[in-house]
């Protein structure tokens, strides 16, 4: 029983891999890198689904530079919407569940309660709606499915928020990180967990999922909690968006609702800081 893991060889991939090492499986996991499966392609990925008929594939796949999306919106949507259909459709071909992740970034940052996967959504950045289209293809294609919405995450692997700041501090003594968006860091180790324990499952729940770490925080409050937990001292201002102007826009609240999943997996979710300072201990 083969399961295919696409992008995975990027941050969540190789989390994945990490988290599936240390125990022996009924499955056998194929972690595919941009290499091995370019899923833009519909013959390669025609071809992966043929040498594998995976019972599971789980995509780990993205375009995920949020601001360069604004300038290459063709490529944000081959990868994010054309791809993910062409997956979806293999799914369907090979009765395959298909887990996917996707992002806070499909909401608009209006709300100021945390969101359930009922609520509208309103993508305000290219990537943030590229995502959205591929949810809405799955939905479209498959029943068999799980998409996951995730927001902030970050690891030992890859780059992201936390490496930025832990990079940052080598060569400058302050730094600005904006206070007004608000949302839930999210430990890629944490979400990969959860994704094991959907493949394990004796009764599918297949839907739509919001899943991140407990709590809330701005990325000031973010960056502050690395550099307490790395033990450097380090000077960080708190700015606004307006301040800190960047080419994507970005929702100014984004935290997620885990209510539906907490019951779904039966599953407690770690609080944002106490997985930040695992992951730093690990660094
Ligand atoms: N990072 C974050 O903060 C968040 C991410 N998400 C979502 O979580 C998922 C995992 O993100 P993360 O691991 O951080 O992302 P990464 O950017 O670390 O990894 C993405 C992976 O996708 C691969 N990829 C890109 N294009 C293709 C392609 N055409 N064919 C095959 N593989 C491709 C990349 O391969 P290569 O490097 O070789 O190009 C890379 O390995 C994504 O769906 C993302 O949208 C959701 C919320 C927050
Ligand atoms: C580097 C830096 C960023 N920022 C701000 C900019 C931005 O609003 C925020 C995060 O910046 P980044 O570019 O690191 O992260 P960003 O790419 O915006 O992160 C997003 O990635 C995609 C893939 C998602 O799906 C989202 O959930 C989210 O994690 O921090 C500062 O305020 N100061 C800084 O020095």
């Amino acid at each position: 029983m083969n399961i295919i893991v696409v992008g995975g060889t990027g941050q969540l991939g190789q989390c994945l891999q990490e988290t599936t090492r240390s125990k022996k499986w009924d499955y056998n996991f194929v972690f595919l890198s941009s290499k091995d499966l370019n899923y833009t392609d519909k013959d390669q990925t025609a071809a992966i689904f043929k040498t594998y008929s995976p019972v599971f594939c789980i995509n780990c796949a993205a375009y995920t530079a949020v601001d360069l999306a604004e300038d290459e919106q063709e490529q944000a949507f081959a990868i994010n919407q054309y791809a993910v259909k062409n997956l979806a459709e293999q799914c369907r071909l090979y009765d395959t569940t298909l887990i996917h992740i996707s992002t806070d970034f499909v909401f608009n940052g209006d709300y100021s309660i945390p969101l359930t996967e009922e609520l509208p959504v309103n993508p305000v950045n290219v990537y943030g709606l590229s995502k959205l289209k591929g949810e809405q293809e799955i939905q479209g294609i498959l029943e068999k499915y799980y998409t996951i919405r995730t927001s902030w995450l970050y690891s030992e692997k890859a780059n992201n928020f936390v490496k930025t700041m832990l990079n940052l501090s080598k060569n400058r003594d302050q730094l600005n990180v904006i206070y007004d968006q608000v949302g839930t860091p999210t430990y890629a180790i944490d979400l990969a967990k959860v994704i094991i324990k959907i493949i394990s499952l004796e009764k599918p729940v297949y839907g739509l999922y919001h899943y991140s770490n407990e709590g809330v925080a701005s990325w000031y409050d973010f960056a502050k909690a690395v550099f307490e937990f790395a033990e450097i001292d380090m000077k960080i201002s708190p700015v606004s968006s307006a301040a800190f102007v960047t080419k994507a826009k970005r929702p100014h609240f984004s935290v997620l609702d885990k209510s539906k999943i907490k019951k779904a997996l039966n599953i407690e979710i770690p609080y944002w800081r106490d997985s930040l300072n695992t992951c730093i201990q690990n660094l």
